[in-house]
Formats: structure tokens, C-alpha cells, sequence
């Protein structure tokens, strides 16, 4: 795997090109059906064949990132922490909810071990990356140190790079930690400044009194750390996780050599906003998968400027979304190799605009 530096990928990100994408749009208006009728679709053929210059995708991949978190011991989550390990072992058997609906879509799952709290042996489909057997609890004080976030985010970058040379054209995000809808939450509230009572949700299903102690929780936390808005790497050390900064890495990685990141739930996009804080530029490489039940995504997905493309009432993470999202991504380049022009099918255009 190449190594690049965080400095340089954030360098590397240009926007994409406003002409490349008019003409691909001109070209899906020839096309035998009243113009614009395929909604989003044909957004999204204009934006994956602008950034990629390709009307295909040879090879596609969910990368589920797992990290353990301190803040578990304030008692946030529904699940005990030796959960992540466990569904790490089920992500690399196939038996997992990622695996069923990657393989529905013919996408690759791997693993990526950033901080969780085992020692794995290493297995195909596993990178280990680990930074760390899980963050401090940010509750007590910051949950790593920036030398490790930036460790993190320069892992994720790494991944990026490797799937643009081993022809991987499209790649979804993914994550898997007990706990981490937590720093997740604070993300959200350090970026939005929105409070933290109106972004704070029940994860894998809390009841009502842990709910109320995670927003004090995450309130504390932020008062004590007061991480730095304007140093998205600040944020991420402060209250956030091994596997969100290997996250936001892979989202700006890929905009940084022209991947388009199909961006995944709630914990992804907390990733993906700390890259779109990084260099704005990357925001035009984001395809978000769904809208999460979690009620702070959507002010989340609101400043990074992407609409989700599935709204399912899904709230598992591991990628499930974005692997569901890359098969309505395929379609449409089918759509756009396969409908033909008004011209070639004998069909008549339209009279009056
Ligand atoms: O992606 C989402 O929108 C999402 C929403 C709620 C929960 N999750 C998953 O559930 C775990 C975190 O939940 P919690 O309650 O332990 O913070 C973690 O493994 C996530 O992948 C994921
Ligand atoms: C079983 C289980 C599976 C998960 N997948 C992602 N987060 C999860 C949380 C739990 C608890």
C-alpha cells in the first residue's frame, strides 16, 4: 500500500468539472424519455461519470471500519463492547447483514480493525490498521491524541489510494462500534452548533434513562474537551473514534483520487463531515446512502450538502445503506450506456418546451 501524508491528499482535491458535468447532462436529455423523468438517477450517472471519466464499475467495495470507545462505561449504548469484535468475526465468516447485501449488489466487504479492543489473527478480507485498543473515555478527557487522529485519517487516505490501484471505482463506507453513535452525536453538535438534546438518539436502542444520561454524557464531554470547530482534527481527538477518523480519511482519500464514496448512516457521515470540514472540495465526491433513523443525521447531511438517496428507517450501520445505495448508482449507468436517443429509437420530441 502506498503511503500519502494528510497534507498532501487535502492538496490533491480539485472539484469536478461544471462543463464535464453539463455535457453528460446533455447527453442523458437526447435520450428517448420527457426530459429530467429520471429524477436523481440521472444525477447520479452526471456525477459518477464526471468524476470518474468511466460509464461503468469494474470492481466496488464496502469498507466497515471498527474501533472500541471509552465513553462505553458511562453506560451510552444498549450493547456490552465485546459485541464489536464479535460482529467482527461475523463480518469476515459472511454472516452478517453487510455481507448479505454487499453480495446482493456484487460488492467486496473488508474489514477494517482501527481500535478494537482484540487481538485478531490475520484473516482475508481484515486490514490491520489498529491504532489503538479503543479511544479514552471522552468524558474524562480528550479520546486520543492528535497524533493518533491523524494516524487514523492517514489510514483511511491509505485505503483510498489502494482501491484506485487496484481498479476499484466505487467504494461505501462502513462502520461497526458499540458506542459510537456517542462521539458521533458530539461531531455533529461541535460542527452544527446545534444543542446537543435536539441531535442525541437512541442507537442501538436505548431507553429513555440512558438516553437522557447519554446527552449529558456528550454535554459534559464537550465542555470539558472544547474541541475546536475550525481544526476538524481537534474534533476528531477529542470526541471522536478510531474508526470515524479511518472514515473521514477514505472519504477525503477518495476525493482526493477521484473516487466517488458512497457515504453510509450516521457514524459514516460523521466521518465524511469531518473531511468535508478538512477541504470543502470533497463534498462533490459524497453519494449519502440513506437518511438514518438517528434524528441528528439529517443536520448532519444538511452541511455536508448531500440528500440521502434511500430512506429506509435503517439505523444498523456496518454499511447496509451504502451497499444498497450502489445498486441504484449501477443502474443508473445503465440507464445512461443502454436508453437510447430520441433520434435512434424513432421516437418523437417534445413539441412545446
Ligand atoms: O449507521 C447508523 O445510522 C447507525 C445508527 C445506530 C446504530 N448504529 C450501529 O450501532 C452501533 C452504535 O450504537 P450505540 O448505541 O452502541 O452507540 C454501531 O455498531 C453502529 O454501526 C448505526
Ligand atoms: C448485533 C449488532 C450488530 C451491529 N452492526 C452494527 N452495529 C451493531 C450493533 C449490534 C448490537
Amino acid at each position: 500500500m502506498s503511503r500519502i501524508d494528510l497534507q498532501s491528499a487535502l492538496e490533491r482535491i480539485r472539484p469536478v468539472s461544471s462543463e464535464r458535468l453539463a455535457e453528460i447532462q446533455s447527453r442523458i436529455d437526447r435520450q428517448a424519455k420527457p426530459q429530467g423523468s429520471l429524477g436523481r438517477l440521472e444525477e447520479f450517472a452526471r456525477r459518477y461519470v464526471a468524476i470518474t471519466g468511466r460509464e461503468d464499475v469494474r470492481r466496488k467495495a464496502v469498507f466497515t471500519f471498527a474501533g472500541d470507545h471509552g465513553v462505553v462505561e458511562e453506560g451510552v449504548s444498549a450493547f456490552p463492547r465485546e459485541v464489536t469484535p464479535q460482529m467482527v468475526l461475523n463480518f469476515l465468516d459472511g454472516g452478517a447483514a453487510i455481507n448479505a447485501l454487499a453480495r446482493s449488489v456484487g460488492a467486496e466487504v473488508v474489514v477494517v480493525d482501527m481500535g478494537v479492543d482484540y487481538d485478531f489473527s490475520p484473516m482475508e478480507g481484515l486490514l490491520l490498521k489498529k491504532v489503538a485498543k479503543g479511544t479514552a473515555n471522552f468524558a474524562r478527557g480528550p479520546a486520543m491524541t492528535r497524533r493518533q487522529a491523524i494516524q487514523a485519517l492517514e489510514t483511511g487516505i491509505e485505503i483510498a489510494f489502494d482501491c484506485k490501484e487496484k481498479g476499484i471505482d466505487l467504494v461505501g463506507t462502513g462502520d461497526m462500534g458499540i458506542g459510537n453513535t456517542t462521539p458521533s452525536t458530539a461531531i455533529a453538535a461541535a460542527f452544527t452548533g446545534l444543542s446537543v438534546a435536539r441531535l442525541t438518539h437512541r442507537g442501538t436502542g436505548i431507553g429513555d434513562a440512558a438516553l437522557a444520561r447519554k446527552i449529558v454524557v456528550i454535554e459534559e464531554g464537550l465542555k470539558l474537551n472544547a474541541p475546536d470547530p475550525a481544526d476538524p482534527v481537534d474534533v476528531l481527538a477529542k470526541v471522536g473514534g478510531f474508526e470515524i477518523g479511518g472514515i473521514a480519511g477514505l472519504v477525503l482519500g477518495c476525493a482526493a483520487c477521484g473516487i466517488p464514496v458512497v457515504v453510509d448512516g450516521f457514524i459514516s457521515t460523521a466521518g465524511a463531515l469531518i473531511a468535508s470540514e478538512l477541504h470543502p472540495g470533497v463534498r462533490d465526491y459524497i453519494f449519502a446512502a440513506h437518511q438514518s433513523v438517528e434524528i441528528g443525521h439529517g443536520a448532519m447531511l444538511e452541511r455536508i450538502g448531500q440528500r440521502p438517496i434511500l430512506n429506509l428507517d435503517m439505523r444498523l450501520g456496518e454499511g447496509t445503506g451504502g451497499a444498497l445505495a450502489m445498486g441504484l448508482i449501477e443502474a443508473s449507468l445503465r440507464a445512461l450506456r443502454e436508453i437510447r436517443t430520441f433520434d435512434d429509437a424513432g421516437v418523437s420530441g417534445q413539441e412545446a418546451p
